[in-house]
């Protein structure tokens, strides 16, 4: 565990060697990844289906039948599951809801002066697609993550992609959502087929959710595409920096750490913190806890990325955090609360002793797609907006027009654009014609 040589005394450290703490881990073949996606993306366009089955073999040793999970299974999936696990699914999706349901965007009606009134409208969007990641670990909670707010957006066909073997967990997630369509399918080749639609798969107008290295290049690649999809964010590896005082439970830490850390071989946490006596305690924790620990190699990758950062005090440790924009926060401090007017890019924030990331990630309410890579300075983490789209609209009277129509005939001539000067001087001329007619 290498953890314990990436310690480092923000002060002693130059510019050039802040910068490269504070860098992402470094994708392995990057270059490679896009070629292959691109390869990927070609190939399904071209030989729809016949590349489905083609790569489900190739990349995940799967032989198709059905792309399409039948109906029967998926409601069938409710008898292949526990009663607790049905009832954990039944609290989360309530609080899930809970949270999302207040964040559906506001129509907009107003009279901005006399007889010129604007709107915003709002409408679902129509077709989207939702990515549920398969391959390290079955991501049955991000079901819910992306189910929940597009079943509240009200968005018509909410289809969703996942690599085989599709579990009945993630199934009966998916069933007690209200979704009905489900593909069998992973990584590049599935961002694909929403893409361009394939004889099995509909192309959707956009596509939401998390996943690894392949799928993520993919998501770009087809979001590039002229008239082709949108896409949700980059939601690429999981993230958490955690800043701790002298107050914080060292023990704590050291767990929320190894939880994201058996994400992917490519997870970082990093602490900072002001206490050099909890940066030791918590790598004593973490050699401790490791000894009974799961997913070792992921773990013991992901904590290669890791890094302790000791600082000077509170304030630098937010500067650092502010810089380095975390998917997550964990804020374990004296009073952590009133540190939450200096937070500026973070994805999703968990303060104090008790607010583990796990509750984010399952079931306290909060959405658990959040940038990362960075993006966090300009982009936020899922929410029902994200599924919803605006119009606005307008509607002039007579008198209305002609309150502002020097005002625009002013500024399109500015613009020296007389053709749009005209569309109003004429208006304004018939009303002018019809006043001397009377
Ligand atoms: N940022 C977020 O909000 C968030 C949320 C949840 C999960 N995550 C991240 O999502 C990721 C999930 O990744 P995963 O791998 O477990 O599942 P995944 O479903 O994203 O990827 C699995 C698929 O990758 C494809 N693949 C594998 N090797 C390939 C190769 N050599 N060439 C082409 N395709 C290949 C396969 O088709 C497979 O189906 C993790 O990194 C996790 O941290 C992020
Ligand atoms: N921490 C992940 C987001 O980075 C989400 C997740 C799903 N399951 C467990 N965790
Ligand atoms: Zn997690």
């Amino acid at each position: 565990m290498n953890i314990c040589k990436n310690i480092y005394y923000w002060s002693n450290l130059n510019a050039q060697d802040k910068k490269q703490i504070l860098s992402r881990p470094a994708v392995t073949n990057k270059k490679q990844i896009a070629k292959d996606v691109e390869n990927i993306i070609h190939t399904v366009k071209k030989e729809r289906n016949q590349a489905l089955y083609k790569y489900s073999k190739l990349f995940d040793n799967f032989t198709i039948k059905d792309i399409k999970k039948k109906n029967i299974d998926i409601i069938n999936s409710k008898n292949l599951v526990s009663q607790e696990f049905k009832k954990a699914v039944q609290i989360a999706k309530k609080n899930i809801f809970k949270f999302h349901n207040l964040q559906k965007l506001h129509e907009i009606d107003i009279e901005i002066q006399p007889g010129i009134r604007c709107q915003k409208l709002i409408r679902p969007i129509e077709s989207v697609g939702l990515y549920i990641p398969g391959g390290t670990a079955p991501l049955i909670s991000t079901v819910l993550m992306l189910a929940i707010p597009a079943m509240i957006a009200q968005c018509k066909n909410i289809v969703l992609c996942s690599p085989p073997k599709i579990s009945n967990e993630i199934l009966y997630s998916a069933y007690s959502c209200g979704i009905e369509t489900i593909y069998e399918i992973g990584g590049a080749q599935a961002i694909a087929a929403l893409a361009f639609g394939t004889e099995s798969i509909n192309k959707v107008d956009k596509i939401f959710g998390p996943g690894n290295a392949y799928v993520t290049e993919a998501k770009l690649q087809v979001s590039k595409i002229i008239n082709g999809p949108s896409i949700d964010m980059l939601a690429g590896p999981s993230e958490l920096l955690i800043i701790a005082d002298e107050t914080s439970r060292a023990d704590f830490i050291a767990l929320d750490m190894l939880s994201q850390s058996e994400h992917g071989y490519d997870s970082q946490i990093i602490l900072v913190t002001s206490s050099i006596n909890i940066a030791e305690e918590v790598i004593i924790h973490i050699k401790n806890f490791l000894k009974n620990s799961d997913r070792i190699d992921c773990i013991n990758s992901s904590l290669n990325n890791s890094k302790i950062i000791i600082t000077n005090d509170i304030m630098e440790c937010i500067f650092i955090s502010n810089l380095y924009a975390p998917e997550h926060l964990i804020i374990q401090t004296k009073n952590p609360r009133s540190l939450l007017k200096n937070i500026i890019n973070a994805g999703s924030i968990f303060l104090g002793l008790w607010s583990p990331e796990s509750a984010g990630d399952y079931a306290s309410g909060t959405n658990h797609v959040l940038p990362t890579y960075g993006s966090a300075r300009s982009i936020s983490g899922l929410g029902v907006s994200d599924f919803q789209k605006s119009m606005t609209v307008q509607e002039l009277t007579c008198s209305g027009l002609s309150n502002i129509a020097h005002t625009i005939e002013i500024l399109a001539e500015s613009e020296q654009l007389i053709a749009h000067k005209n569309a109003v001087s004429f208006r304004l001329s018939t009303i002018m014609d019809n006043l001397n007619d009377v």
